[in-house]
């Protein structure tokens, strides 16, 4: 990359975005960019944020916005978190001690995912920040309870248990550009899945609530079940013994035509929202869609694709740069609405609110 931008030069994560397309070699970029089958529920992610139009409210006090929140026990500076994504040592050499060290500086809670390529342990070591945990649960419930406990060990103040992938979709891009691991790089907690290659999930795991409120037994920390889309199984989630719920599609990335999580989530939140918090991720990529989840609902968002595009293309820097953005540009849109707490981003702040 000698020559060309540096993390600093980015100013927007569309721009970001159009820089790993013309800059990543195509099989890290496939990987990350892709969705399933046709992207029509990629492409509905986006468009569902960008047809809400906001309500300002003016002459109010917004010289300093406060949005710090705390959720399940962890405290953070800004309702804005990094999603669970696989494999960062295909995206970097450095894998997920850069990611650490970016979130770190950058102050976000990292949800690390259950497909990491680098030890809990070793990531805790270099983390600077919160750090929870996502389960793809394995077939074994002894794997699942050593997994589990070495999430624990190493910190982790929450765990997300993903239950929207019983199966790949049909990641057709992802299978023409022929993303595999780098020689030698491994997923440790999910070896009883097959650890290596993308393909060995194809092999249908059997999860159900059962499971759910078996390692909510298992579990000391806050659980939450990443992938609910309907009100009746978030219902079910609650009953099932889950702390929260996250309203998520997996980035399009599983089954395609799912609605966008955007209009999903208003149905979440009218079912558990006075329950549990509910968080939602899919398509987050400037302030003003994270204040539109947050008037909608959300307790916090999630964000995906753009810090591994940031990791891949300038490493730690990059995935600090990605959080500074959003931030800067959720405190923007805050005080141009009117808005000086998280508390005051209500359905009003929508123009069909
Ligand atoms: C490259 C990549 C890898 C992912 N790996 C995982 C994973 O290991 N576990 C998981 O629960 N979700 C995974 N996801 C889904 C994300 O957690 C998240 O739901 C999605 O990326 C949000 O959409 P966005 O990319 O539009 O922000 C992955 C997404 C991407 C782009
Ligand atoms: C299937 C996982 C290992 C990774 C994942 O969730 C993804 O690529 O979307």
């Amino acid at each position: 990359m000698t020559g060309g931008p540096t993390a600093h030069d980015v100013l927007s994560l569309p721009e970001l975005e159009e820089l790993a397309r013309r800059r990543l070699p195509a099989t890290t970029y496939e990987y990350l960019a892709s969705g399933a089958a046709d992207e029509h529920t990629v492409r509905w992610n986006r468009e569902a944020y960008d047809r809400l139009r906001l309500r300002p409210r003016v002459l109010r006090d917004v010289a300093a916005v406060d949005t710090r929140l705390t959720l399940l026990g962890t405290a953070l500076p800004f309702p804005i978190l990094l999603a669970p994504t696989a494999y960062h040592r295909a995206m970097h050499p450095e894998g997920e001690l850069a990611t650490a060290a970016g979130a770190g500086a950058a102050g976000a809670a990292w949800v690390v995912s259950g497909a990491t390529t680098t030890p809990l342990e070793a990531i805790a070591a270099v983390a600077r920040a919160p750090l929870w945990f996502q389960l793809y649960v394995q077939p074994t419930r002894d794997a699942n309870r050593d997994i589990v406990a070495t999430a624990e060990g190493a910190g982790c103040t929450a765990l997300c248990v993903t239950v929207d992938t019983p199966v790949l979709g049909a990641r057709d891009r992802q299978t023409r550009a022929r993303f595999g691991l780098p020689e030698g790089v491994t997923a440790p907690y999910m070896a009883q899945r097959g650890g290596r290659p993308i393909t060995d999930i194809h092999r249908a795991v059997s999860v159900t609530w059962d499971d759910v409120a078996w390692l909510r037994s298992v579990a000391r920390v806050p659980l939450l079940l990443k992938g609910i889309l309907t009100a009746d199984d978030a219902a079910l989630a609650v009953d099932a013994g889950a702390d929260g719920v996250i309203v998520s599609n997996h980035g399009g990335r599983n089954l395609d035509t799912l609605p966008a999580t955007i209009d999903a989530l208003p149905e979440v939140v009218a079912a558990v929202g006075d329950r549990v918090p509910v968080l939602v991720d899919g398509g987050v990529r400037r302030g003003t869609d994270v204040l539109k989840a947050l008037a909608s609902g959300a307790r916090a968002v999630l964000v995906g694709r753009p810090y591994c595009y940031a990791l891949a293309l300038f490493g730690a820097d990059g995935v600090t740069r990605v959080v500074e953005i959003l931030r800067a540009e959720l405190e923007m849109a805050m005080q141009l609405t009117g808005r000086r707490t998280l508390d005051e981003v209500d359905r009003g702040a929508l123009w069909d609110g």
